[in-house]
């Protein structure tokens, strides 16, 4: 039974990349920029992953996908590292981007500076309230949900694949369908509400209470330790030992990851 929601495999579709890599690719591309940006040569599989913060094992094991297995005593080569990875991830080419619902969070994302710097072109603001049609955020002119389906397919040179949803959580669904209706393929949704999409459209959804609630979890278990721990201490002598810090799941190195499937 097709559910309508993203229908992505396990292995991504580029030559059978597994997602979990996929969403570790770009945590290896920022480590990687910056060491070119210092004129680093070469790196080794234990220093990129201490500076992605991820496991020297997973890294190697990520990088035999790409085909990359370094040199042994002396590394990877940096530079051919960040042109295989942005090649992966289809950064070498420009993305438009439009954001629909330039709300607090709409114009946040908008005022971001981050994205044309990883490949991502803010194309078009979207919104549906005529008081913001022609308001200047982050230097563009918001648009109005009439021009939606026009910006979609005529912005240069393709049109526009990507969609950020920042809507209120009854809109998102409607303005979902009309994005998808116009030829957008995949959706960043911000909105706080399971979108159905078509066969063949992603939908990547990012939900910081969820992200919240996880912490509070872990918060509330570290305060059952602590009482243990407490209690113990009243038999032994001495500070309690440090714990390390521990990477508690979220984040495409543990278990859920900081941006979520629909
Ligand atoms: N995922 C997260 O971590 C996270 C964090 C904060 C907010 N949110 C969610 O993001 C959304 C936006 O939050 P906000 O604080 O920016 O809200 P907001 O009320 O400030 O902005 C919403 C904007 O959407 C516009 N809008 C409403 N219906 C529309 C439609 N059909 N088409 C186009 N635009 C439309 C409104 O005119 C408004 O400008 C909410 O759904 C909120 O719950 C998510």
């Amino acid at each position: 039974m097709a559910t309508g929601r993203t229908h992505r495999p396990a292995a991504s579709r580029s030559r059978g990349i597994p997602e979990a890599t996929v969403a570790r690719l770009p945590l290896y591309l920022r480590a990687l920029t910056a060491l070119s940006e210092r004129s680093v040569p070469t790196v080794s599989s234990e220093e990129l992953a201490a500076a992605a913060g991820v496991n020297s094992a997973k890294l190697r094991k990520d990088f035999s996908y790409l085909g990359s297995y370094g040199t042994r005593g002396v590394g990877y080569d940096v530079e051919y590292l960040v042109y295989q990875i942005s090649r992966e991830l289809g950064l070498t080419q420009d993305w438009p981007v439009v954001i629909v619902g330039i709300g607090n969070l709409g114009a946040a994302l908008a005022n971001y500076g981050g994205f044309a710097s990883r490949g991502f072109r803010i194309a078009a603001l979207i919104d549906a309230d005529p008081a913001m049609t022609g308001k200047q955020v982050a230097g563009l002119a918001v648009r109005h949900t009439d021009e939606l389906e026009g910006i979609i397919r005529d912005t240069p040179p393709n049109g526009v694949s990507i969609g950020v949803i920042a809507t209120p959580a009854a809109a998102a669904q409607p303005v979902c369908d009309r994005l998808v209706e116009a030829g957008v393929t995949s959706i960043l949704n911000f909105a706080p509400t399971v979108l159905t999409v078509p066969e063949g459209v992603d939908v990547r959804k990012v939900d910081l209470s969820i992200e919240l609630q996880i912490l509070a979890f872990h918060e509330q278990r570290k305060a059952g330790e602590d009482a243990e721990g407490k209690a113990g201490a009243a038999h032994a002598a001495g500070p309690p030992p440090r714990a390390a810090a521990k990477h508690t799941g979220s984040g495409p190195d543990g278990d859920i990851p900081a941006v979520m499937p629909a």
